[in-house]
Parts: C-alpha cells; structure tokens; sequence
C-alpha cells in the first residue's frame, strides 16, 4: 500500500503522486462520500488517498480518501443538487486584480475574500501589472494594500509581463498548494506562465483539441512546482466557485468584524443599526475601513458586487 495526492482527476481516472515523486493513475474501489453534499466526483485533485498497486504495477485503486481540510466546490450544471469538487487541501487561494484595465473593484475583491473565509482558505491578494499603473494607480495601490494588510490578508505587487517580484510569488507558493483566481484579462494564465512555463505548453493543447472539435472533458489538474508545491491549474474555473452562506454568519467572514462581535451587547447583532454593536463603533473610529462595511452590507442585502 501506498499513500499520496491526487494531482489530476478526468471524473473516471486520478493520477496520484507518491512522496518519493512518482505517479499512477488509479481508479477507485468503493464509495467514497463527501458529508453534507453529493457529489458528482468522489474524489478531486488535493486529496490525500492510500492506493494500491494492481498486479502489472503500472495502475492502482484508490482505497482511501483522507479527511479534507477544505474544497471548493462548483454547482453542477444541471438543475440537480449535486455539486462537483474543483479541488481539496488548498493552502492558498491568490486573487489576481490590477488597477490598471480591468480595474478591479473592492466590491468584488470583498467577495472573494468572504468566499474564501467561508471555504477556510487563506487569502492573498497579487496586484498584476504594475509596470502599467500610473502615479495615481500607485497612490491607489498603496490605499488597498494598506485597507488589506491592516485585516491580516498579504499583498503582493506583481508584473506577470516584466517578472517583477515574480520570485518573491514563487516562494510564498513552496511546499503548498495554490490556486489563482480573478476577473478575466486581469493576467491569471501570463502569471501561471511566468511562474511555471509548462503550463504555457498546456493552453495551447487545450486550444488546439477544442478547435478540432475533439471532444474536450473539463479535467482538472495540478502541476508541480520545480521548488516544491502545486499550482492548480482548471480550465475554466480560475475561480474559488459558490457557496452559499447565511445571513447570521456573513460577519465572520469578515475578520475585522469577527474579533470584534464579541463585545457587541446583543449576541444576534446583525451590526446594522443595533445599540451597543461594537463593529459599528469601531467604523465610527475609523478602525473599520468603509469599503469594507460597505461590502458587509452589499453582500447581506444580496446585492451582487462580483463585478
Ligand atoms: N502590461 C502588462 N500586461 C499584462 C501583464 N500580465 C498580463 N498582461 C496582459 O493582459 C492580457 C490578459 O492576460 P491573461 O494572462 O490572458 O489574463 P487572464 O486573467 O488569464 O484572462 P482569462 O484567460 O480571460 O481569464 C494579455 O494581453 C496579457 O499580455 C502585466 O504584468 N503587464
Ligand atoms: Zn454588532
């Protein structure tokens, strides 16, 4: 018996990485079950399994699944209940944005960040295309990275064209799993290039079978970094997909509010107009950013700010 992580999973076969580096592509045996949703894949890339070998040593069956310590997940595209687990055991999620076109909104990068409270991974914004932002777009840049840096989330300042800071990127991801995620024409693919060529190699074949009109199965995948690490790589997906979170516990996601919602004199404090709520006073302190409760309150009236 061998143990390792799923590195690419097509929904009927898993390539699986043992620790010594290599690979077999497995099948499973048994059911596999992920609690409180059902799922069209069992198992996803990230996951943590046991295999063993099948007689000609070139294949396995997967024969245990780990628990996760977290996945994102996309809804399926029928009108089922079921959901498809992009990936599992991230360590990372970075959100690509740029103030220079498409300027992302703070509406928009609110909302991830909440998503990846809500999925439990850790959040890091990368600011692509520095070589384009003007002297205004720097003065901007340095008002969002502060807004950011103050609530815990780490700030990277990039150009994907230039390679500026591209190293300093490549040693936040060693040894962990990462995804990037973002607004399309933001720089996600150039910065995955920059960061690990062979995944250049890969949009191209991908582009190429869907112009043949080959049939074309979304597989999802993760690369291996030269340095240690994966990159998870999901055509189409670049994104941390949907969760669905009540209105009672969006302020946890928010973690400039949750250490605070603890002094607010009522314990079903919604922090709207409620007496005694200590997340309001801190905004009239000036200890909460606006934007951010700006966006706190977006998201609870539902009102969409993912553009
Ligand atoms: N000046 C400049 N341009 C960049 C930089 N990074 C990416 N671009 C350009 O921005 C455009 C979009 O880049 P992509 O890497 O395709 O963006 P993407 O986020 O992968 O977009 P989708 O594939 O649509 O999701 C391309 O024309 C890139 O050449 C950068 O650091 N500086
Ligand atoms: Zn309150």
């Amino acid at each position: 018996m061998l143990n390792g992580v799923v590195t690419k999973s097509t929904g009927s076969w898993y390539r699986v990485q043992t620790p010594d580096g290599k690979t077999v592509d497995c099948r499973i045996r048994g059911k596999f079950r992920t609690k409180g949703i059902t799922t069209t894949n069992p198992i996803a890339v990230g996951d943590r399994v046991d295999i063993e070998l099948e007689r000609n040593q070139d294949t396995g069956v997967i024969t245990k699944l780990y628990n996760r310590k977290n996945y994102i997940i996309r809804k399926s595209v029928n009108l089922s209940k079921q959901a498809q687990i992009i990936a599992a055991n991230l360590d990372q999620a970075f959100l690509v944005v740029t103030l220079a076109s498409p300027r992302t909104s703070l509406g928009f990068i609110d909302r991830f960040l909440v998503t990846a409270e809500a999925y439990d991974i850790p959040a890091k914004l990368v600011f692509n295309k520095l070589d384009l932002f003007s002297d205004e777009g720097l003065e901007i840049l340095a008002d969002y990275k502060s807004i950011y840096e103050n609530i815990g989330y780490p700030c990277f300042e990039v150009s994907a064209l230039e390679g500026t800071n591209i190293p300093k990127l490549k040693e936040e991801m060693k040894d962990r799993i990462s995804l990037f995620s973002g607004h399309s024409g933001v720089g996600k693919s150039s910065l995955m290039n920059a960061i690990l060529p062979e995944l250049a190699l890969r949009t191209n074949e991908i582009s190429d079978w869907s112009d043949k009109g080959m049939h074309t199965t979304t597989f999802a995948e993760m690369f291996e970094l030269p340095s240690g690490g994966f990159i998870i790589d999901t055509p189409g997906i670049r994104e941390l997909g949907v969760i669905d979170i009540e209105q009672q516990e969006l302020g946890h996601f928010f973690p400039e509010m949750r250490e605070r919602m603890n002094d607010c004199r009522f314990n079903n404090c919604r922090h709207i107009n409620e007496p005694g709520c200590a997340v309001m006073a801190a905004l009239e302190d000036g200890e909460i950013e606006p934007s951010r409760y700006e966006s706190y309150l977006s998201i609870y009236n539902g009102n969409d700010t993912r553009s």
